[in-house]
């Protein structure tokens, strides 16, 4: 265990994390898609248009969506950067049985893949792809370092890694709504829709807990990554992180 969040559990248990959250996400599969979206009153397709233009440059061919989830991410960056392959790979099949769905109805099955993997211990090869998105997924994580480490290893020397995460605002007024919203808004509209009231307990717990800005920065760096920098987005609420093997 190297940081807090690596102790937050979605339930009471002995099971490991990796197994709760995996357990959560499938429970909470078929409400995600319209809680996310009601949650973040829809800022988060804002968020995600962000970090995919930063990859626009570069015009990658293959990508990976790590924690793809019902893959919103892997549709929106299909859309955008038009790559040879985008492979969606996710811990909850759950998720991704959505995110299949979704990819059939938007005609993107040739370019858009699903495979189960858990980012701490990938099947791929080095070098394998030459971009890497993550959008709030790697605060799920039973073990941050060995997830960016694997994705280092996995991308190709010069690629880059983009990852969005939750995180908590510092100043007057966000971080005072945010602090009533996070504790009375997210856990009762979250059990209501989805009928799970522990993962939208679990939800503001981990991000409270969660590294941000200059200490996620450092720890990005301690993975090898290089040109590691971030950006607050909506007064901090979320954090895009952008970095290059
Ligand atoms: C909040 S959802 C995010 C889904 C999607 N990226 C989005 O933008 O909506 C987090 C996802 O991370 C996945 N996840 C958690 N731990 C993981 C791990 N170790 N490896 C791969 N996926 C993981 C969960 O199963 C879940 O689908």
């Amino acid at each position: 265990m190297n940081y807090p969040q690596e102790e937050i559990k979605p339930y009471d248990g002995n099971e490991s994390k990796a197994e709760q959250v995996e357990k959560m996400f499938n429970n909470i599969a078929p409400a995600y898609d319209k809680l996310n979206h009601a949650l973040s009153w829809n800022i988060d397709k804002s968020w995600r248009k962000k970090a995919i233009a930063l990859l626009k440059p570069f015009a990658p061919q293959h990508i990976m969506d790590v924690a793809t989830g019902t893959g919103d991410f892997a549709i929106q960056a299909c859309r955008t950067l038009q790559p040879e392959e985008l492979i969606g790979t996710d811990i909850s099949e759950g998720m991704m049985n959505v995110g299949r769905e979704k990819v059939k109805r938007e005609g993107l099955e040739k370019s858009i893949s699903f495979q189960r993997e858990d980012c701490t211990k990938l099947s791929f090869p080095e070098n394998r792809f030459d971009a890497i998105t993550v959008a709030f997924g790697i605060r799920n994580f039973e073990d941050l370092d060995r997830g960016l480490q694997e994705m280092y290893r996995v991308l190709t020397p010069g690629g880059h890694l983009v990852i969005l995460e939750l995180s908590e605002p510092d100043y007057f007024p966000m971080k005072q709504l945010y602090a009533v919203y996070s504790k009375a808004v997210i856990p009762t509209l979250g059990k209501l829709l989805s009928k799970d009231r522990s993962a939208y307990t679990y939800l503001p717990q981990s991000i409270k807990a969660f590294p941000q800005g200059e200490v996620m920065q450092k720890i990005i760096r301690k993975a090898g990554f290089s040109q590691v920098s971030f950006k607050r987005l909506t007064l901090g609420i979320c954090t895009l992180y952008f970095a290059t093997k």
